[in-house]
């Protein structure tokens, strides 16, 4: 005879994980990114930002960011709103606290696109359910080329963005992984594989694994 065990008929999920891309301006983060968004199997959500900076005209309020004025992101930062925030090209950048304690406190996955800086932030405060990856363009030439074809932002921001770039680069030895962002679907496909073998490490599958292995233990 089959005794239900209520404590199996839901097993637990597993913990919610933080993944986080980071790149250099146009190696290649926002294309990913739009590309795990748009997998159905992936069940990513993503984490807007707040910024300061001005709305490019791809951009959607509240989809890509919500654009704030400073006074705005001030007030959010000094009232611990903020899960991390940063200065990045002369503009500001934070994560709002609440959307991703609420993902994730129902044991699903948070994608961030973010720098060095907040990457650092976030590590610090969950060092156990982040996973970053670092995305590096295949040369600065190319690099150079993906942000004029991309054609959103002025050629002064692009020269910026460039300089700046060498400074962001070096920070690949903080990263989990680092993938160099070549050929777009074979960079889309390393990041589903990590994503998969983090998704199934021990530790954040403790809970269920637990309740599975007491079923099978208490077969006879
Ligand atoms: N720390 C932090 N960085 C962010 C956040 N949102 C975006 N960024 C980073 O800010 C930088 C500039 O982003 P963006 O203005 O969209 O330019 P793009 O990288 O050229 O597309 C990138 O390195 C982003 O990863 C955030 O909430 N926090
Ligand atoms: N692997 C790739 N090969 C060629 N072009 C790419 C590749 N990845 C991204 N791009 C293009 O490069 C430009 C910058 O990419 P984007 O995703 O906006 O970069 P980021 O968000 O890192 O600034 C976009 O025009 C995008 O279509």
């Amino acid at each position: 005879m089959m005794i239900a065990n209520p404590a199996l008929q839901t097993p637990p999920r597993r913990r919610g994980l933080m993944l986080i891309l980071s790149s250099p301006s146009g190696a290649g983060k926002t294309t990913l990114t739009r590309l795990l968004l748009q997998n159905r199997d992936v069940d990513l959500t993503l984490s807007v930002s707040v910024t300061t900076r001005a709305r490019r005209s791809s951009e959607a309020d509240g989809i890509h960011y919500h654009f704030i004025s400073r006074d705005r992101f001030e007030t959010m930062r000094d009232r611990g709103e903020l899960l991390e925030h940063a200065e990045v090209h002369g503009n500001y950048y934070g994560t709002p606290r609440g959307p991703v304690d609420e993902v994730l406190s129902n044991g699903r996955d948070v994608l961030f696109d973010i720098d060095y800086q907040g990457t650092q932030q976030v590590r610090a405060k969950a060092p156990e359910d982040v996973v970053t990856i670092f995305i590096l363009p295949p040369s600065i030439h190319e690099l150079r080329s993906r942000l004029e074809r991309r054609a959103e932002d002025a050629p002064e921001t692009i020269a910026a963005r460039l300089r700046a770039s060498r400074n962001e680069i070096t920070r690949w030895t903080t990263y989990d992984y680092v993938l160099v962002n070549d050929d777009l679907q074979r960079t889309f496909r390393d990041v589903l594989a990590i994503l998969t073998a983090e998704r199934l490490r021990r530790v954040r599958q403790e809970a269920a694994t637990a309740a599975f292995v007491s079923q099978l233990l208490s077969e006879r």
